[in-house]
């Protein structure tokens, strides 16, 4: 790219000449190559890295459309002149690494890492790439631009295909065992978790909230908090459930943005309509029986879980009294997911319970 770049002899001799001589310019010309290969290569990687997961493991054709994309964008700007300028025995950044790159906790932090690593490598060519050919610096930006776009439609992607693919939903009541009774679930396979205490002060839910979400991460499992939107901002959770006496879903999603998850409960066939209408990324469906655990509130019983099943258009779930003696009449009643309290958190055997509960669901055939 020597005709435009800034190492171009005619621009080179007005303006670099006067204040380094042509030997060190030269030195400082293949510096700046280097990065350039090396960042090229990073970002390269490091897309190559995400495309993967959104081909095999999203089977999104639309998102790896896009990393390869981004790919073939970067290969023009690797020139040969740029390879050339390659010196790995003499890198002295090729030893090193740090502890956290040795492990990952989840495909979530794996992502999360590599996105990290492609736009910082973007900001480098942005930066360097002036130096090397006017519309360098722009083509990055622009790149980096749509980096954080696939960013955030993958983490959305994401939670919507977990959602889809969940079947049982725990919603914690307040617990001594609270965090241990919550990982026995998920080591039993379950995949959505809803934070709920009625009366616990702000400083004990940021905290709990704070250690469930890092425990459903870890277990790539879906992190909901109950009733509360800015909890759900300030302890970065997957989205919030909203019953009929909560914020409105408009604001909510003002304020979630278009990623996050939005539950609404619902007790009959109007709030289902309206709540698919104001754009509920699911919804309860119940109570399905009187239950203690939401004193006072009457049950939809089982013909509201059979409208359900003919008429939502968003994923739901059954809740409201629900356990392993009566599932499978809620199964029977049309029901492909279910939300319970009592039952796992009061079992003494949470990973079995759960695991019992999901294997009479999985024996639904999945919805197409
Ligand atoms: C999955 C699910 N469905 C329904 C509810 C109940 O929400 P709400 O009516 O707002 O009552 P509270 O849980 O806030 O007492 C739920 N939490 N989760
Ligand atoms: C929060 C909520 N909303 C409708 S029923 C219910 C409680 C369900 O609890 P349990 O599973 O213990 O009956
Ligand atoms: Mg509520």
């Amino acid at each position: 790219m020597k005709e435009a770049g800034y190492y171009d002899e005619s621009i080179t001799n007005r303006v670099v000449v006067m204040v380094e001589p042509y030997s060190q310019q030269k030195q400082i010309q293949q510096v700046v190559y280097r990065i350039l290969d090396a960042n090229l290569d990073r970002t390269r990687e490091g897309l190559r890295i995400i495309e993967e997961w959104c081909r095999f493991g999203l089977n999104s054709a639309q998102l790896a459309g896009e990393c390869k994309y981004l790919r073939q964008e970067l290969v023009i700007w690797h020139t040969e002149e740029l390879r050339a300028a390659r010196d790995t025995p003499g890198d002295p950044g090729t030893d090193l690494s740090h502890p956290q790159e040795e492990q990952r906790s989840s495909i979530k932090a794996l992502l999360q890492a590599n996105f990290c690593r492609v736009e910082e490598a973007l900001r480098v060519l942005e930066e360097y790439g002036k130096l090397y050919h006017p519309k360098m610096g722009q083509a990055c930006k622009q790149m980096r631009y749509r980096v954080y776009s696939l960013e955030t439609n993958l983490m959305g992607y994401q939670r919507h295909q977990l959602l889809r693919r969940s079947r049982l939903y725990l919603v914690t009541s307040p617990s001594e065992s609270l965090l241990s009774t919550v990982e026995a679930a998920l080591k039993g396979g379950l995949t959505l978790l809803q934070y709920r205490d009625k009366d616990a002060d702000d400083t004990v839910r940021l905290e709990l909230a704070t250690k469930l979400r890092q425990l459903c991460h870890t277990y790539g499992a879906l992190f909901m908090i109950n009733d509360r939107v800015d909890l759900a901002l300030a302890v970065d959770a997957d989205g919030v459930h909203l019953g009929q006496q909560d914020m409105p879903i408009a604001v909510a999603r003002q304020l979630l943005g278009p990623q996050r998850l939005i539950g609404r409960s619902t007790t009959n066939a109007d709030e289902m309509q309206k709540a698919i209408a104001e754009g509920a990324d699911y919804i309860g469906v119940g109570p399905v029986y009187e239950t203690p655990t939401k004193v006072g509130k009457a049950a939809a019983g089982l013909e509201y879980v059979s409208y359900a099943a003919q008429n939502s258009s968003v994923p739901w779930f059954a809740i409201g009294g629900i356990d392993a003696n009566n599932i499978n009449d809620v199964i029977d009643a049309g029901a492909e997911r279910v939300a319970v309290v009592r039952s796992l958190m009061q079992a003494e055997q949470p990973t079995l319970v759960t695991q019992y509960l999901l294997s009479q669901l999985n024996r639904i055939k999945p919805e197409t």
